[in-house]
């Protein structure tokens, strides 16, 4: 039982239960101002929702070490940001030891705000380069009311050791410590006020990567003694590897994996997570082999794909229910779906198209028409007659005829993936957010 809080530690240390957040910005688009005469004043401008962060539930286990990893701009630093409560969520619960955060007020709140700390990728940035060091990581201590003056110094002093400094630097200004020295300032400053949760935001991703795994081990070293729990962000795979006991990857707002470390590295179960362990460089040249590239750009998350998010660039979107036809025949419909949308290829013979996409033979039915017609729309040998529209108005209705026909009709589209499955590495839970599960 924990002194502090009366919790018991079988529970969750923390839930987050459907947390979504939505940041309103300007449009940025011209189109977005409007000329309003009957109001004042009378220019609007249009706002948009940036769904940073949309709907995710998981569970952190007290001593555990969560990594959530995803490429820059899927949400990471704004769920890490949400749960600390440095951002109001826009909807959905966060219970820190049992409790709804939003149920808290007055000394509650401050006490668990002293339990919840962050540390952030620039060590640089986050030290007040005029404060000496014994002061900085003094400072949450006395915004907490925490110690005498002594006292404090003590717990400094201290502290500064248990990160791998030397104590006699505690009167020396930040510019004297190099950057991983830095960031175990940092660390220091954020164990000052004994805190059980640690938000730990690409803490190492500005580091030299010798020093990077010096830091990791101090980190998880200070786990061990202060009994603490880690949510640790980064893009860095290797990194996530090195300090995780289980992985969350996140895309566009949404978790679309989690599972035990080694489960997850052994056993990736999203193609979204299959193409990011791809593309980790490979130390071996030799080794090379096909490499899984994450083709296309990421959606914006003013407007995410409906479905599975990843669907629009995934390899294994799933054909629709609605036509039959082989894995083979469905997967050049894929390509060439895709390579229409991209405009991945120059102008060519419609049997030139065919041979190259379909090796000359088209899917039968239904399928197999709108394939033709798209061919027809952009193949360089069309009926010259029928050329009324411009060049770049036929790919996009080409695009359009095959998106509707096929993406959206995928259950890819058409339905949230939620999927549990057994894991064959360790005992704990696996989840995967895609389809090819159901
Ligand atoms: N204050 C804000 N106003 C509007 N949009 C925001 C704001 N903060 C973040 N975003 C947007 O929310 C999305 C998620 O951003 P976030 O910083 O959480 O991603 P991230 O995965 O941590 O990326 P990075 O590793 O690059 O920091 C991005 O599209 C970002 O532009």
């Amino acid at each position: 039982m924990d002194e502090k809080s009366g919790y018991e530690s079988e529970e969750a240390l923390l839930e987050l239960d459907g947390v979504r957040k939505y940041f309103s910005q300007e449009s940025g688009l011209l189109a977005g101002v409007q000329f309003e005469p009957s109001q004042f004043p009378p220019v609007s401008v249009d706002r948009e929702t940036v769904k940073a962060v949309d709907d995710v539930s998981l569970e952190i286990q007290p001593g555990e070490t969560l990594g959530l990893v995803g490429e820059s701009g899927c949400g990471k630093s704004t769920l890490g940001r949400t749960i600390l409560r440095l951002l109001e969520p826009t909807d959905g619960d966060i219970y820190f030891k049992g409790e709804n955060l939003a149920d808290l007020g007055g000394e509650e709140l401050r006490q668990t705000r002293s339990d919840m700390q962050m540390i952030f990728q620039d060590p640089q940035s986050s030290l007040d380069p005029r404060m000496k060091v014994g002061q900085i990581i003094e400072e949450p201590m006395r915004a907490h009311d925490m110690l005498d003056d002594e006292g404090r110094r003590a717990r400094a002093k201290e502290l500064l050791e248990k990160v791998g400094l030397d104590p006699r630097h505690y009167n020396r200004y930040p510019h004297a410590f190099s950057g991983g020295q830095r960031q175990r300032i940092n660390l220091a400053r954020a164990l000052s006020v004994d805190p059980d949760f640690v938000v730990c935001d690409e803490p190492v991703s500005a580091l030299d990567v010798s020093i990077q795994a010096q830091v990791l081990n101090t980190m998880e070293k200070l786990q061990e003694e202060f009994g603490l729990t880690y949510l640790f962000i980064a893009h860095d795979l290797s990194v996530i590897r090195h300090i995780s006991d289980r992985v969350a990857v996140m895309y566009l707002g949404h978790v679309v994996e989690l599972a035990e470390k080694e489960e997850l590295f052994e056993n990736p179960q999203h193609p979204y997570t299959r193409a990011l362990l791809e593309s980790i460089p490979v130390p071996d040249p030799r080794e090379s082999g096909p490499r899984g590239v994450l083709e296309g750009e990421v959606p914006s998350p003013v407007d995410p794909p409906s479905g599975c998010r990843f669907r629009t660039r995934c390899p294994r979107l799933i054909a629709p229910d609605a036509y039959d036809w082989s894995e083979e025949k469905w997967a050049q419909t894929r390509a060439f779906m895709r390579a229409v949308k991209r405009r991945t290829f120059e102008p060519m013979p419609a049997a030139r198209i065919e041979a190259e996409f379909f090796d000359d033979t088209l899917p039968r039915g239904e399928p197999g028409s709108v394939v033709e017609e798209a061919i027809d729309l952009v193949a360089a040998d069309r009926d010259a007659g029928e050329d009324r529209d411009d060049e770049v108005e036929r790919w996009e209705a080409a695009t359009e005829l095959l998106l509707e026909a096929f993406a959206e009709r995928s259950i890819c589209a058409r339905e949230r993936p939620a999927y549990e499955l057994e894991s064959e590495h360790g005992s704990g839970k696996h989840a995967a957010a895609c389809h090819l599960h159901r």
